[in-house]
């Protein structure tokens, strides 16, 4: 099979992008995401996405992590589609579009590289322990940790995604220091079973849990660093939902090609 490819990152959250408006690609075909997402034997990504004709939308997303699974929702994945299907002419700078946890607005920059993702409402957060754990599309822990920088992401979110509470349907770990203006994150992400540079529903969910934590009410900004780059998460919060909950920040393409497999 000879596929047509595009590379895009988000904050250092990459993906493979195929335009499946004809169906060509199998989406039952894990062994090639398995493939294509390997760093040494294919492309490389995080995961991989299928553009889809829907007729309800203006186009439907199909995400798999790179262990070939279908994944729940990607916030950085959501962004990086909506720049590839305005790229292919799909949209103009908004779009109404399909995913796994349901619909989402969009709205990009008119040079195609800012995305603004609509995440869904959310009007539960439990806690383990100290750490808040909530649904933002994918299941997230948060949980806050002093000296952020030195601390070691992948065995201590290992860990934890394989714990007994969560070993079996996983989990995404986040771990955040504040700083002051801006909140430092880092995560483990379920389906990659590694630390990511970036990851769009995990900082979404830090945003809301600290939040929560802090007692903060109303409109609410939060600038976000991780270790692609920054991001930008907008909600309003009444003390029990939130809603107009916004994930913003870079969509970029990196490059294209042609692979067989
Ligand atoms: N990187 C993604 C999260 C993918 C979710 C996936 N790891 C799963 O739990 O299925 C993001 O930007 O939101």
């Amino acid at each position: 099979m000879n596929i047509h490819f595009f590379k895009y990152q988000g904050a250092g959250n990459d993906f493979i992008l195929i335009d499946n408006r004809d169906l060509s690609f199998k989406d039952t075909d894990n062994n090639a995401v398995l493939q294509l997402c390997n760093r040494r034997f294919g492309i490389g990504a995080d995961g991989l996405m299928l553009l889809q004709n829907h007729a309800d939308y203006d186009f439907e997303m199909l995400y798999f992590n790179s262990d070939g699974n279908l994944g729940s929702m990607c916030g950085n994945g959501g962004r990086c589609i909506v720049a590839f299907a305005k790229h292919l002419g799909v949209i103009d700078q908004e779009t109404d579009f399909l995913a796994v946890d349901g619909p989402h607005y969009a709205k990009i920059s008119e040079e195609g590289n800012w995305v603004d993702l609509q995440m869904i409402d959310i009007d539960n957060i439990n806690k383990d322990g100290d750490a808040y754990v909530l649904n933002t599309g994918s299941p997230h822990y948060v949980a806050e940790i002093q000296n952020l920088k030195d601390y070691d992401v992948y065995e201590n979110g290992k860990a934890i995604r394989n714990n007994d509470t969560y070993k079996e349907q996983g989990i995404n770990v986040n771990f955040v220091e504040d700083k002051g203006d801006h909140l430092f994150v880092r995560t483990f992400e379920r389906g990659v079973e590694d630390e990511t540079y970036a990851c769009g529903t995990g900082v979404t969910a830090v945003a809301l849990s600290m939040a929560q934590h802090n007692h903060q009410i109303g409109h609410i900004e939060t600038p976000i660093k991780v270790l692609g780059g920054d991001l930008k998460i907008q909600f309003d919060y009444d003390g029990k939902q939130f809603t107009n909950v916004f994930l913003c920040g870079p969509a970029e393409q990196v490059f294209e090609g042609e692979i067989s497999i």
